[in-house]
């Protein structure tokens, strides 16, 4: 029996370290990548199909969807891990190209976070109700969804419309689809990130450290192993929302 997963954005950090989790577990992993990462051959190494896709490139996202169909009867599980975290552009309400730098920046976030989510999971909708057995749509959202950010703001406003989507999906596509998002705070540093952002950063949350992606793995393998989990918004954020002055 078929047992593929589709995870988008997977070549590094969180997905690339998810998509390795589930090919080890059994499962027939389908991962997607915008650019060449190091951590492509490690997947294909492991026996993951890697597809070369810009989520927010339409003829990629067509030519995408048309393979998975030929290639596939069925799907166990689609997951939007995919993700850009542009900053707002500065303020500048005197330039005249400010409203092209932040339409720029806005429209970018909502096509990656929101839109690709959003067509993908209704091209795939039957597929993933054709599988013999219960099937999940996963989102990866933010805990900036819930409350927004003063930098961020687009990005999280994109999280926001996904966490949104989350809500209608599981709806539309019950009792045969489980539709659940993640929300992760702080779970894994990037590189540039200095000891003053990290500091900071821990700072935020009631538990004060940065987990690492295991964490996001192991939340994903328990709602794929959930029967009575959907619409639900999983927070990973260290008890952020309690950390209050
Ligand atoms: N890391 C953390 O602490 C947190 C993560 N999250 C969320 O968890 C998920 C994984 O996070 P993380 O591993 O840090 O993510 P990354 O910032 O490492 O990005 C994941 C991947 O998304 C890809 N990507 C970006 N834009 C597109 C696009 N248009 N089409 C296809 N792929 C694209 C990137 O490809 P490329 O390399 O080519 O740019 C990258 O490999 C994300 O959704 C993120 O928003 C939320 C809160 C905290
Ligand atoms: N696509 C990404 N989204 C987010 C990232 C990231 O590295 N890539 N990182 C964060 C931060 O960890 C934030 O949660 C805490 O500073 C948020 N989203």
């Amino acid at each position: 029996m078929e047992n593929n997963i589709i995870i988008t954005g997977a070549a590094q950090r969180l997905g690339l370290h998810c998509a390795l989790t589930l090919q080890h577990a059994g499962f027939q992993v389908i991962a997607t990548y915008r650019s060449e990462k190091p951590g492509l051959q490690q997947l294909r190494d492991a026996g993951v199909h890697c597809i070369q896709l810009d989520v927010t490139d339409p003829a990629q996202l067509a030519g995408f969807i048309t393979q998975v169909k030929q290639q596939h009867r069925s799907l166990r599980a689609l997951i939007h891990n995919a993700s850009d975290w542009k900053k707002d552009a500065p303020f500048n309400d005197a330039g005249t190209d400010a409203l092209a730098a932040d339409a720029a920046v806005y429209d970018a976030m909502q096509a990656v976070h929101a839109r690709a989510p959003y067509l993908l999971n209704r091209a795939f909708t039957a597929l993933l109700q054709a599988h013999n057995g219960v099937t999940d749509i996963i989102h990866l959202t933010d805990f900036v969804a819930s409350v927004g950010s003063s930098k961020h703001m687009a990005y999280a406003a994109s999280k926001a419309a996904l966490e949104n989507l989350t809500y209608s999906f599981a709806r539309a596509l019950a009792p045969n689809v489980k539709v659940n998002a993640i929300a992760p705070a702080l779970l894994m540093f990037n590189d540039h990130d200095d000891a003053s952002y990290r500091a900071k950063a821990l700072q935020k949350s009631l538990l004060q450290v940065e987990p690492g992606a295991a964490e996001l793995s192991s939340t994903v393998m328990y709602l794929l192993n959930s029967r009575y989990i959907t619409g639900k918004v999983i927070g990973l954020d260290g008890g952020r929302q309690l950390n209050l002055p």
